[in-house]
């Protein structure tokens, strides 16, 4: 894939703040792209720098291989698409959609055909003379989305663009702005703090901590494979069991547990996935654990138990629906897991 944009060591401060801490990115052309992290993590900094409403203190911003830094946001190929969406109230749907056409000097006639399009793409005919107000959440949203699509932007940035919809809405949704990625072939960069959201959408996922990046790479490989604990704490629901290597593998005193598996000597913590868990008649050894079942909760397709364990920590195991019925609060449970789930983590 063709790189679209590059960041080089971009830092950006706010008085004793590092928001940015020499943060290296490429973006590939047509890709879906996530900025996942918490609340400071950085994620809006880097997205307005992109789009070139704020200046970084150092660092290289390239499109296509040359310098941005210099480029006023209308003159970017780049387009943004923020969380309160920023329609204008007293303009008509089609007017919102066509403003940045008129600004940018296209003439009446085109625009008014590219608005046509535009908002069918967002599954909005017939809705043009409405205004702002007469719209539901996910209408003035999608009105924003063609506001954007109707630039024709190589790449789009989307600010946290399923947080202001209620939960139905934001599957569908989520669906939506993958279709309308691929149609229109420009690379979606999409900030959020959901990592459910983000594993869903994204071709590929950078977790920000700090104004670094702490992992990249596809949904699946920072779901299985996390890179540290904040990683794996983050994208939620791994049991992190804090320890050290030890000649039979890890050691984990707050588990009472020896995780066996691939461990390098410099392994801090290990991360289990719930799902990767097994309660069976009776097991001994490595990678395996004797706990009692703290409390239960149906989820549908399977019961979240809360074990714990001989040296106090509590596991999190997802008992599966079509393993039969699960052990109830008060039961002792033996559990096992294979090494290949064992992920160790260095930091
Ligand atoms: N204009 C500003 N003036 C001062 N500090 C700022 C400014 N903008 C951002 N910051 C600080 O920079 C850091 C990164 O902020 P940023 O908005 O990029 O984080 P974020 O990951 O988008 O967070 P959130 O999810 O809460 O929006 C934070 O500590 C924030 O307080």
């Amino acid at each position: 894939m063709k790189t679209l944009l590059r960041a080089e060591a971009i830092t950006k401060r706010f008085g004793p703040t590092l928001a940015l801490d020499a943060l290296d990115l490429a973006i590939a052309e047509g890709e879906f792209f996530a900025l996942l992290g918490g609340s400071g993590s950085g994620k809006s900094t880097l997205l307005r720098i992109i789009a070139g409403f704020e200046t970084p203190d150092s660092g290289r911003l390239l499109l296509d291989g040359t310098e941005i830094a210099a480029t006023p946001p209308w003159a970017r190929p780049i387009n943004m698409m923020f969380q309160s969406y920023a329609l204008f109230p007293h303009l008509s749907v089609a007017d919102n959609v066509a403003y940045g056409l008129r600004r940018a000097g296209v003439k009446r006639a085109e625009a008014a055909t590219r608005v046509a399009a535009a908002l069918a793409m967002v599954h909005l005919d017939g809705f043009g003379t409405r205004r702002p107000h007469q719209l539901s959440g996910g209408q003035r949203q999608r009105v924003a989305l063609a506001r954007s699509l109707v630039m024709r932007p190589r790449l789009l940035l989307l600010d946290e663009p399923l947080g202001a919809l209620d939960a139905g809405l934001r599957e569908r949704t989520g669906f939506e702005l993958r279709a309308l990625q691929r149609e229109t072939g420009a690379a979606f960069v999409m900030v959020t703090h959901d990592q459910e959201e983000a594993l869903a959408l994204a071709d590929r996922v950078a977790v920000l901590e700090g104004g670094r990046i702490a992992q990249l790479g596809p949904p699946r490989a920072i779901y299985e494979r996390p890179a540290t604990r904040f990683v794996a704490r983050f994208l939620g629901a791994a049991n992190v069991l804090e320890g050290r290597a030890a000649a039979e593998g890890f050691d984990s005193a707050e588990a009472g547990v020896t995780f066996a598996g691939a461990i390098a000597p410099d392994t801090v913590a290990v991360a289990l996935r719930p799902e990767r868990i097994r309660v069976v008649p009776s097991a001994e050894g490595p990678n395996t654990a004797h706990g009692v079942v703290e409390d239960a909760a149906f989820r549908g397709d399977d019961t979240l138990l809360l074990v714990r364990l001989p040296g106090g920590a509590v596991l999190r195991v997802a008992h599966a629906e079509e393993d039969g019925a699960p052990p109830a609060r008060g039961d002792a449970v033996t559990l096992t897991w294979d090494a290949d789930d064992v992920v160790a983590l260095a930091s």
